[in-house]
């Protein structure tokens, strides 16, 4: 896909007003983030995995698909404490850091003094210049200078260019926002960036770098009353090195080894030890759901079907490509087609997701007032699978009194998550399948076997979404449900998917407390 087709945008349409570009809201902040990222996933799957993030980027620059252009000091509208991100650019499309620099700054204009005519309103530390000390309430951050095209520091930093509008949030006491960048575990390069929410700069000092040049420190405390974020990762970390420090905990693990990851059960609101009794699965048992005779596996040998694969014959059925690229679902549809049971593909095929196992280290928790939910340590990017509806396949009516129903000829809300063809190129008239409707219902009881998602709760506005999957098994087409990440979900954020309605309306109260929530489900 060269970038010269992508200038073109012959039919597009769906661009944002001036208002909305100027200042955001927790909607246009969401729906910069889906679109973006719909767009630089199919970027990836069709062109060059290495300049996806440019060209997106660009794509959405060009066309001011972006909010929160006006600059300010504090919050940022639709942008909530604890949010993540895993690309820089995304923070610059919501406004939350639009500078390239690991610190930003506005002008100031009614300042006499030449100095305070800029002052610093947000910073990232991570890489060299994260800080050290990983206390979730304050940090050090290292001042700017000094460095030469090696990135070493030959000289001794000065108070000037980045570093004046960082004294000058010191002397003014003007607070500032605060992104941690860590280490995404998941993939082997790049971060995963947390809005922190806003700190103070308490401090500054000169010391001794480690070259024996001088640098400049800047202490920041974070303000009072903020719900925690990075103390959340700090928390998770601890708990991954000894389970016995989290709080609440009943069993370690609910699967009792089934799964590849433990998934632990913990209750921090009441007294209650454990959900009811049922036999944990990992996945849905087919007996004899023979949707269409077998045709062909792939023959790709021993290895990874992908991209490149032209002559897999399990990616040719997804017509799009193949539907996982780094990890992640590209774009929702009818059904994805995985490599199946007689493939000779490797088990880390890059065209069989779902039936190699969780992924994200999860927690079943007692919810407030939900009873039981599910939620992750791990941050988890837009798209990611997060696990399968697994249970027993049942004849619709059969789900009289039984509360772990999933099936699919309910009706669900619709929702936009694929991308928009003209944003990479392609032909408008193209348009991309959002409607998810299987062709013979499948209707699956979690009650008395099932697995995490069996836990996961209603929410009329959701983070989690399903998806029909099918790949052969024994010379059978098999439909699985997996569920994949709507958006990025920090960790311990709970995991909710639309429950749908039977066609007479919603049979249950909903406690979701969405602002669109729609009272019923079920
Ligand atoms: C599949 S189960 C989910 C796990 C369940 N919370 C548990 O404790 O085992 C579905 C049941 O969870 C509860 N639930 C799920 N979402 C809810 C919501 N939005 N509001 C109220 N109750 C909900 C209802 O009791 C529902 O019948």
């Amino acid at each position: 896909m060269s970038d010269r087709l992508i200038e073109l945008y012959p039919f597009f349409q769906g661009g944002m007003n001036e208002k909305d570009q100027e200042t955001g809201n927790s909607e246009l902040v969401s729906s910069v983030m889906m679109r973006f990222d719909a767009v630089r996933r199919r970027l990836s799957q069709i062109g060059d995995m290495h300049r996806e993030v440019v060209t997106a980027l660009r794509t959405f620059k060009t066309l001011k698909l972006y909010t929160n252009t006006k600059k300010r000091v504090g919050s940022v509208p639709g942008v909530d404490v604890g949010d993540i991100f895993f690309i820089r650019g995304e923070m610059a499309l919501v406004g939350l850091h639009a500078a390239t620099v690991d610190m930003e700054f506005i002008g100031v204009e009614d300042s006499g003094d030449r100095e305070d005519k800029q002052i610093a309103v947000s910073i990232i530390s991570s890489g060299k210049n994260a800080d050290k000390t990983e206390d979730p309430d304050s940090l050090i951050f290292t001042g700017f200078g000094g460095t030469d095209k090696y990135h070493d520091q030959p000289s001794d930093q000065k108070l000037e260019r980045l570093n004046i509008p960082l004294e000058a949030a010191f002397r003014k006491k003007s607070i500032v926002r605060v992104i941690r960048g860590m280490k995404d575990e998941k993939r082997t390069h790049g971060n995963v960036y947390i809005y922190d929410g806003t700190y103070m700069i308490t401090n500054m000092w000169q010391e001794e770098g480690q070259n024996g040049f001088i640098v400049f420190k800047f202490q920041l405390v974070r303000e009072p009353d903020q719900k925690p974020a990075f103390g959340i990762w700090k928390s998770v970390k601890n708990w991954k090195n000894d389970l016995s420090t989290r709080p609440g905990l009943i069993l370690q693990d609910l699967s009792n080894g089934a799964e590849n990851l433990e998934v632990c059960v913990v209750n921090e609101v009441d007294k209650e030890n454990g959900p009811s009794l049922f036999t944990y699965v990992t996945s849905l048992h087919h007996e004899v759901i023979n949707i269409r005779p077998m045709v062909d596996p792939c023959a790709c040998g021993r290895r990874s079907c992908g991209p490149k694969s032209g002559s897999c014959a399990c990616v040719q059925r997804n017509e799009g490509g193949i539907p996982y690229v780094d990890g992640v679902l590209v774009t929702r549809g009818p059904t994805v087609f995985e490599c199946g049971g007689s493939c000779p593909c490797y088990v880390k095929c890059k065209n069989k997701m779902i039936q190699t196992g969780l992924k994200f280290h999860l927690e079943v928790f007692k919810t407030m007032d939900s009873g039981w939910g599910l939620r992750s340590w791990d941050p988890i990017r837009a798209g990611s699978f997060i696990c399968e509806y697994a249970g027993e396949i049942i004849a619709k009516g059969d789900d009289e009194e039984d509360d772990y129903i999933f099936d699919t000829s309910r009706v669900y809300n619709s929702f936009k998550w694929n991308y928009e063809p003209e944003l990479v190129g392609e032909d408008a008239m193209n348009k991309v399948f959002e409607n998810i409707s299987v062709s013979s219902s499948l209707v699956i009881s979690a009650k008395k076997a099932g697995n995490v998602a069996r836990f996961m709760n209603h929410s009329c506005s959701p983070n989690v979404f399903w998806q029909p999957i099918s790949r052969e098994e024994n010379g059978l087409w098999c439909l699985y449900i997996g569920f994949f990440a709507m958006k990025h979900i920090p960790p311990l954020t709970e995991l909710r998917y639309d429950y749908g309605k039977s066609r007479g309306g919603g049979k249950k109260m909903c406690l979701c407390r969405s602002k669109k929530c729609c009272g019923s489900f079920g």
